[in-house]
């Protein structure tokens, strides 16, 4: 009998689903939930070849998760035969480093993270309260973003900030999007025919959000993100790594409190503050249209991963692959491409022609002579958290 486990994936702005039984292929449904809190919602629900589409107003994701809920109930898959559900929680801090049955007590310690993740964990923990309301009488586990990073060694997750004040508040660099960047490691080994356990890959998880990890043997040992999802890449609309000077100076120079500093780091910045745009295909069309300003903000975004990337090279003594996953990194030939003919000089030789094929699957884009591998391979964070969350249930006896 099928055993559908029901998968949450709450962002800032959107809800990711999947109806799926680890021991099948392929899930039940699939669907995701845009623009919440905007003037305008969307909801896509997919089951099989079906596509069910609904433009409705989501005022927050309590709501969101409501409308999951009912498309299932009108379209179908049932949830009647749901055994777990699985929700995707972006900060476990030091106290969740591995996936955990959700309880009171769970939702509670979530709740106390949330300053560390403002645009992640309320919304995740709404998710959790508003599943946990219709499908009361089964298990619920958080899959943390940060687990797959509690293996960074002492040097790569300590700042170099007072160790006192480091110890008491729990401040060192925890990464984010986990999940993917474990999945898309295991993928990587898989789709290259070659034992993990011998690999030195670099992912770069380039979405709304956007981070890179350097992954030796299957263990992650250096990510960009760090206490929050605010440092490392540009991204949509946070700016990643700035001077740590800066909020004192725009608090002097611009009377700004630490509420709004925060506000504009996290909301305000990345490629919607350098061109207005935060959307890859947005920006591309901007490019072509000749906006000098979306044209600098790609720039800037791929100075900073053509950095990374070098630098996580020198971190892992070399490098067999270069893996671009998420919305970005799936679909975005245009960030591809340039960052890849600027690691030229190391070696990395892009197919042109491979680069620009559109495809869901996983797929290479370097020529042969490319003295390191370049792939982009789909992630599925919800397939990862599905065969997590069976681990726990199993677990359960
Ligand atoms: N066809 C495409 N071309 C370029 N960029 C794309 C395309 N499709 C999606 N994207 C980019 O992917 C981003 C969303 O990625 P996703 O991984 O879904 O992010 P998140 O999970 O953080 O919401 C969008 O902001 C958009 O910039
Ligand atoms: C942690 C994070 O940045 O997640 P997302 O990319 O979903 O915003
Ligand atoms: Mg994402």
């Amino acid at each position: 009998m099928s055993q559908p486990i029901l998968l949450l994936n709450c962002g800032s702005s959107s809800i990711k689903y999947q109806l799926l039984d680890p021991a099948q292929s392929g899930p039940q449904a699939v669907g995701i939930v845009q623009r919440i809190g905007q003037e305008m919602s969307t909801i896509d629900h997919e089951v099989g070849d079906a596509e069910y589409h609904e433009d409705v107003r989501f005022a927050d994701h309590t709501e969101a998760v409501g409308a999951v809920v009912r498309m299932f109930a009108e379209h179908g898959p049932t949830l009647e035969n749901v055994v777990a559900v699985g929700h995707r929680t972006v900060h476990g801090g030091s106290t969740f480093v591995e996936s955990t049955l959700i309880d009171d007590s769970v939702v509670a310690k979530l709740d106390e993270l949330s300053d560390l993740a403002p645009l992640h964990n309320p919304p995740g923990i709404a998710g959790i309260r508003a599943a946990k309301a219709v499908l009361p009488n089964v298990p619920h586990v958080a899959v943390f973003d940060t687990a797959f990073f509690a293996t960074l060694p002492a040097e790569a997750y300590t700042y170099a900030i007072d160790a006192e004040v480091a110890a008491t508040h729990g401040i060192r660099k925890y990464g984010f999007h986990g999940t993917s960047h474990h999945y898309v490691s295991k993928k990587t080994a898989e789709y290259l025919g070659r034992p993990l356990g011998e690999l030195k890959t670099i992912v770069c998880h380039l979405g709304n959000g956007a981070s890179i990890s350097a992954v030796d043997g299957g263990v992650a040992v250096e990510t960009s993100m760090g206490l929050t999802p605010l440092q490392g890449l540009v991204m949509g609309t946070r700016s990643g790594d700035v001077d740590p000077g800066l909020p004192k100076y725009l608090s002097r120079s611009a009377g700004m409190s630490i509420d709004d500093v925060d506000e504009l780091l996290n909301r305000r910045s990345g490629m919607g503050g350098l061109c207005g745009y935060t959307d890859m295909r947005d920006i591309k069309t901007q490019i072509e249209a000749g906006n000098e300003q979306a044209q600098l903000a790609l720039d800037v975004y791929v100075h900073r991963l053509v950095g990374y990337i070098g630098s996580y090279i020198a971190i892992l003594g070399g490098v067999d692959a270069l893996v671009f996953t998420a919305g970005v990194g799936e679909n975005a030939a245009h960030v591809r491409g340039p960052v890849i003919r600027r690691l030229a000089g190391l070696g990395f030789e892009l197919d042109e022609a491979a680069n620009l094929v559109r495809s869901k699957e996983a797929r290479e884009i370097s020529t042969p002579e490319s003295k390191v591998r370049v792939l982009v391979i789909p992630t599925n964070e919800e397939l990862e958290m599905a065969q997590e969350t069976l681990a726990i249930i199993n677990g359960l006896g």
